[in-house]
């Protein structure tokens, strides 16, 4: 039995992440972790299912004598970092979902991990059909070098590039050569229309209601373009990769950024 807490059991994911705990035999849900309440049960709490688990604001709170073993959060970036060094601290193994960690955090991160000799998971994306894009991407990098990123969210998503199209754009890089795109002398009349830029390549953020999360990968090639594309239409989409991770997490040292590692 893997006992785990949640943070962020109100929110569009941490509501999907405590029904799927729920349903799985071989997990226990011990806790969950929410900024508005403390010392009540789920069932008393607004917005949350109505269970008979406790809430606690602090995530110490948690680790009680009776440690959970994982950590699954889901809020912000700022409470996902220290939820992740807290977790490590007490010995609990972190499943991070949360996005808008920079490539200085996943380091810095990383290393606590591996002092603390503890298994741990950042997933920007849980979305099996996401990390097949992603590793899809890398693959067709290789071969045609040209590419932009076009990632789609809902308009109440903080962060921006997603964590998906910033691990993605990082996959590309590891087999594509830095270079810029486009015209050498292009120009911008207006700030930024050209989007982001990560060793050239170009990433453009779309944020609306009525979206979920949604991604493009385009390759231009000299008479030809691939386009390769992945949609969540809704969040139970990441469950199947959120229970991954936690079985996962168990089994290993160190942390792992992406689930791209454990699907062949
Ligand atoms: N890896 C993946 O596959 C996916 C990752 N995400 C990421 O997961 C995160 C959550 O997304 P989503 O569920 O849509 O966001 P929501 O805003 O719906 O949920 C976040 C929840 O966290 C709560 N929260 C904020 N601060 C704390 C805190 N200190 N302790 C406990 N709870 C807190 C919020 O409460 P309040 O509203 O009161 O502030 C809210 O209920 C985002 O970073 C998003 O990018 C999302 C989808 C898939
Ligand atoms: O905020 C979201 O909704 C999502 N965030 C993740 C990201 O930033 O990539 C994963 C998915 O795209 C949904």
């Amino acid at each position: 039995m893997i006992s785990i807490v949640i943070a962020g059991p109100r929110g569009n994911m941490g509501r999907e992440a405590v029904k799927m705990v729920e349903n799985e035999d071989q997990f226990a849900l011990k806790a969950v972790v929410d900024h508005r309440y403390d010392g009540i049960s789920m069932k008393e709490a607004e917005g949350m299912e109505p269970l008979d688990i406790p809430v606690y604001k602090e995530i110490e709170a948690c680790f009680t004598e009776e440690q959970p073993d994982v950590l699954i959060d889901l809020t912000n970036p700022e409470t996902g970092k220290v939820h992740l060094r807290k977790a490590l601290e007490h010995g609990v193994r972190p499943v991070i979902g949360t996005t808008g960690f920079t490539d200085e955090d996943i380091k810095e991160l990383s290393a606590e991990a591996e002092k603390k000799k503890l298994g741990a998971v950042i997933a920007p994306n849980f979305a099996i059909g996401a990390i097949l894009l992603m590793k899809l991407s890398r693959m067709a990098a290789r071969y045609m070098d040209d590419v932009e990123i076009i990632e789609q969210h809902h308009d109440r998503k903080l962060d921006a590039p997603s964590g998906t199209a910033m691990k993605t754009a990082q996959m590309i890089s590891e087999v594509r050569k830095e270079k810029p795109q486009g015209h050498p002398d292009e120009t911008e009349a207006w700030e930024h229309a050209r989007g982001a830029e990560y060793e050239g390549m170009r990433v453009h953020s779309v944020r609306l209601p009525g979206r979920v999360a949604h991604q493009e990968v385009i390759f231009g090639g000299e008479g030809q373009t691939l386009t390769l594309r992945h949609d969540s239409l809704n969040r139970t989409s990441f469950m199947p990769g959120v229970r991954l991770a936690v079985e996962k997490v168990m089994e290993t040292t160190g942390l792992v950024y992406g689930l791209d590692e454990f699907i062949d």
